[in-house]
């Protein structure tokens, strides 16, 4: 036993635990250059990662045209392909990511993701990384069903339940962390070097960090 306030301390994966935006932004680009759509640079293409890879198509066919429905199925099945040949060439953990995590194992801490990317795409990419086994569990956007992805409480609450129960911390990148944080009654620390959707000071959450050596003592001043 420790001191450490938080017996569950959950994590976003896109943006807060890894930086996979060129590996998301490589299989987007190479979808829109199929679909004869301009591509876009890796700044532009974190803006649209947060709401799944399905959102992120969206936002970027938005952006390069609209597109109707009947377009977009097809074209989320080759971003899907794409993805997954090639997931994990440039994904890896921010840096202090594996010294945090040990840390947390450390203090007897179950850690989970919680993520809106889908499942099978976490899993391979943790996978890939040699995480998988840190976590007690990784929940994706499609895991729980429609309507059921962050911002929406109810990844967080299940994760809680799978972790066993006890007093929970959520760590994330944008306005769809801190929403189902706040929605499941969870502080909430955000990670300055991720994808955020607004700059990370206006995201409302607990606590900013701009590295993972600060987590610790920031859930622990948060506790
Ligand atoms: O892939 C996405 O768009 C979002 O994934 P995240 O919830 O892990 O940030
Ligand atoms: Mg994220």
């Amino acid at each position: 036993m420790t001191d450490f306030p938080f017996s569950i301390v959950g994590f976003d994966l896109d943006g807060t635990l890894c930086d996979t935006a060129a590996d998301l932004g490589n299989a987007l680009n190479r979808t829109l250059e199929y679909a004869g759509r301009q591509t876009f640079p890796l700044d532009v293409v974190r803006r649209f990662i947060g709401g799944g890879s399905g959102q992120m198509l969206r936002n970027a066919l938005a952006e390069s045209g609209g597109y109707d429905e009947a377009e977009f199925k097809p074209l989320q099945d080759r971003l899907f392909t794409y993805y997954g040949e090639a997931i994990a060439v440039h994904s890896r953990l921010y840096p202090g990511g594996a010294e945090m995590l040990d840390a947390l194992a450390t203090r007897g801490v179950t850690v989970a993701v919680a993520t809106n990317k889908r499942e099978e795409f976490a899993r391979q990419l943790l996978d890939e990384l040699g995480l998988s086994p840190r976590f007690a569990t990784i929940i994706g956007g499609d895991t729980l069903g429609p309507g059921k992805a962050k911002p929406a409480p109810d990844m967080l609450e299940e994760m809680i339940t799978r972790c066993g129960g006890g007093r929970a911390a959520f760590v994330g990148d944008t306005t769809f962390d801190i929403g189902a944080a706040r929605a499941a009654g969870l502080p909430v620390v955000a990670v300055s070097f991720g994808f955020h959707d607004l700059p990370p000071p206006l995201l409302g959450a607990d606590a900013v960090i701009d590295h993972f050596d600060a987590l610790v003592p920031t859930l622990t001043a948060l506790g």
